[in-house]
């Protein structure tokens, strides 16, 4: 398997505040990585200084042979990078065809092939954006970033606030993207018995810090740690 990203002691924060305190994480071609720990622990900030959203202090961030330390937002997603940020990026004044061809690129991941993972959007391609739940707009968000036929997905928290049904759903159609089809990815969570069951690698931080790293099966079956960095209540 070829390395897609390599993420080398990257340091990040806000202002003269280090919250990214010198991660290395490297990521297989076709892998799918849980991005675990409590609030507060520097996940977001980690993803968004890999889009180019928050600055980085140091360390360096490559995809495939593409150096993108150095490169503005647009530049890498030019180079793969496709983000569903906490916010859900969607356009609320279209409609959800229009919302996904809008970015379409060329690329095995048409609009249809969109409608065929969420096949709820299909349902309601003519509605604008703001007509949508929290979680068909979510579905959106992921659509959006799907047809955009980037090498390296990253999610952040596409579960946060919905119906425990919709996560389901939601959750269903991310494993098949990233089991079946194959899509590297790397999606933060805070709970790690929803994403370690749909991933091949978790990495847990703690204060900015990797705290865990391994398959994310062996991290499933591993309650000890699971108590250590994530307090996750048992059953
Ligand atoms: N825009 C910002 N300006 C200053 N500090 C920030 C900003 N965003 C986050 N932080 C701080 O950075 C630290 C890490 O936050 P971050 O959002 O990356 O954590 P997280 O692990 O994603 O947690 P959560 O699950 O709550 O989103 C926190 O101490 C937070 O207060």
């Amino acid at each position: 398997m070829a390395e897609l990203l390599r993420v080398e002691s990257l340091k990040s924060g806000y202002g003269e505040a280090v919250v990214v305190q010198g991660i290395s994480v490297s990521l297989q071609a076709g892998q799918s990585l849980a991005l675990l720990g409590r609030n507060g622990t520097g996940k977001t900030t980690f993803l968004n200084t890999l889009v180019g959203a928050t600055r980085r202090h140091a360390g360096r961030i490559f995809l495939g042979s593409v150096e993108l330390s150095t490169l503005p937002p647009h530049r890498r997603a030019e180079a793969g990078i496709g983000w569903v940020p906490q916010e859900r990026n969607i356009f609320k004044s279209l409609t959800v065809e229009e919302n996904l061809t809008a970015v379409a690129r060329p690329g095995p991941w048409t609009v249809q092939r969109a409608y065929e993972m969420f096949p709820r959007l299909q349902e309601r391609r003519a509605n604008m954006g703001n007509q949508l739940s929290g979680g068909e707009q979510q579905m959106l968000a992921v659509a959006r970033a799907l047809v955009l036929n980037p090498k390296l997905l990253l999610l952040d928290e596409p579960l946060e606030g919905l119906a425990p049904i919709i996560v389901e759903e939601l959750l269903r159609s991310i494993a098949r993207v990233v089991r079946e089809e194959g899509m590297s990815a790397i999606i933060v969570e805070q709970n790690p018995r929803m994403i370690l069951p749909i991933t091949q690698r978790a990495v847990v931080l703690d204060r900015g810090a990797v705290v865990h790293e391994g398959d994310s099966d062996a991290l499933l079956a591993d309650s000890s740690q699971l108590d250590r960095w994530l307090a996750v209540s048992r059953g």
